[in-house]
């Protein structure tokens, strides 16, 4: 369990980019989603112990991030964004020797390293130096990691940036299989939807909205999205786009008129903030 209470961050140039979350995180995938700058990398690090809040409390199993930090890190697993692999090394070198770290045996590490490349369709390429790897293999070498590491928290800070839909489903197929404690943070609305239980909505360093997705959704039951390039009546104007929402029998109609029509994603949980869907 993760409770995170009150928890703010004031960066030294007087960026506030957390004013004040509060959330409890059980046993399960929670996705934390927000445009760029919303607070998510600024959380992540917290959580993982690599960030001081300015103020407030992180508990992991009851651990203080800040009090009891060797203990936290030796029950989580935090994959950074902006992690980069060694180049000389291979991905088998990698997650082993990670492992090795978190003291496992060798025969162990070695075999929990095959298994989770292999679950990611890294196994062609496991022997091979780094530095030859494409940046969305590379990308998975630490998603490897944290699969192995079986951790009891994982921390994944935008694990499948840069990935092709199919290396994106491979690492959503083995993250499922996670019995941890996992927080992953991510721009893609239809990978939160596909992979967590709870959603936590930031923006502005606050946590917006959170909920299962089912009910994140709910209201907007029977509705769909249209979308114009044209002025709609009672339309919401993003850029060059004008968003109504719908209600599904008058997708023809809206069709006629040129419209572009979409299911309803958590999208549009951002387009809509503070604005009824019935009005
Ligand atoms: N080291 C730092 N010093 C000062 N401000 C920072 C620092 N790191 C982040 N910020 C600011 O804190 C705010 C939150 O940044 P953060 O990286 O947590 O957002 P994010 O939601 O992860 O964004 P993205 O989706 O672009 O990765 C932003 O305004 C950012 O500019």
């Amino acid at each position: 369990m993760i409770q995170i209470n009150d928890v703010r961050k004031k960066y030294s140039d007087g960026t506030e980019a957390l004013k004040g979350i509060n959330a409890e995180i059980g046993k399960r995938i929670t996705s934390v989603i927000g445009r760029n700058g919303a607070g998510k990398t600024t959380l992540m690090r917290i959580l993982s112990t690599q960030l001081e809040p300015s103020s407030g409390q992180v508990l992991i199993d009851g651990l203080d991030v800040i009090r009891d930090t060797l203990e936290v890190r030796k029950k989580i697993c935090s994959i950074p964004q902006e992690a980069t692999p060694i180049g000389i090394l291979t991905p088998m070198e990698h997650v082993t020797l990670y492992l090795l770290a978190r003291k496992f045996q060798y025969r162990d590490a070695r075999k929990e390293a095959l298994n989770a490349l292999d679950s990611l369709g890294l196994f062609e390429y496991k022997d091979k130096p780094s530095d030859t790897l494409s940046g969305g293999t590379k990308r998975k070498i630490f998603v490897a990691m944290a699969i192995a590491s079986n951790a009891d928290s994982v921390f994944l800070d935008e694990p499948t940036t840069g990935l092709d839909p199919v290396s994106r489903m491979e690492v959503w197929s083995s993250i499922r299989k996670l019995e941890s404690n996992l927080i992953v943070t991510t721009h893609y609305m239809e990978e939160a939807e596909e992979l967590s239980q709870e959603v936590f909505m930031v923006e502005g360093g606050l946590v917006i909205e959170r909920g299962e997705v089912k009910e994140l959704l709910s209201r907007f039951r029977g509705k769909i999205r249209a979308e114009s390039h044209n002025p709609l009546d009672g339309s919401i104007r993003i850029s060059n786009t004008y968003v109504k929402y719908i209600d599904e029998k008058e997708a023809p109609d809206y069709l006629r008129l040129g419209c572009t029509v979409k299911k309803v994603t958590l999208d549009d949980i951002f387009i809509l903030r503070g604005v009824s869907i019935e009005s």
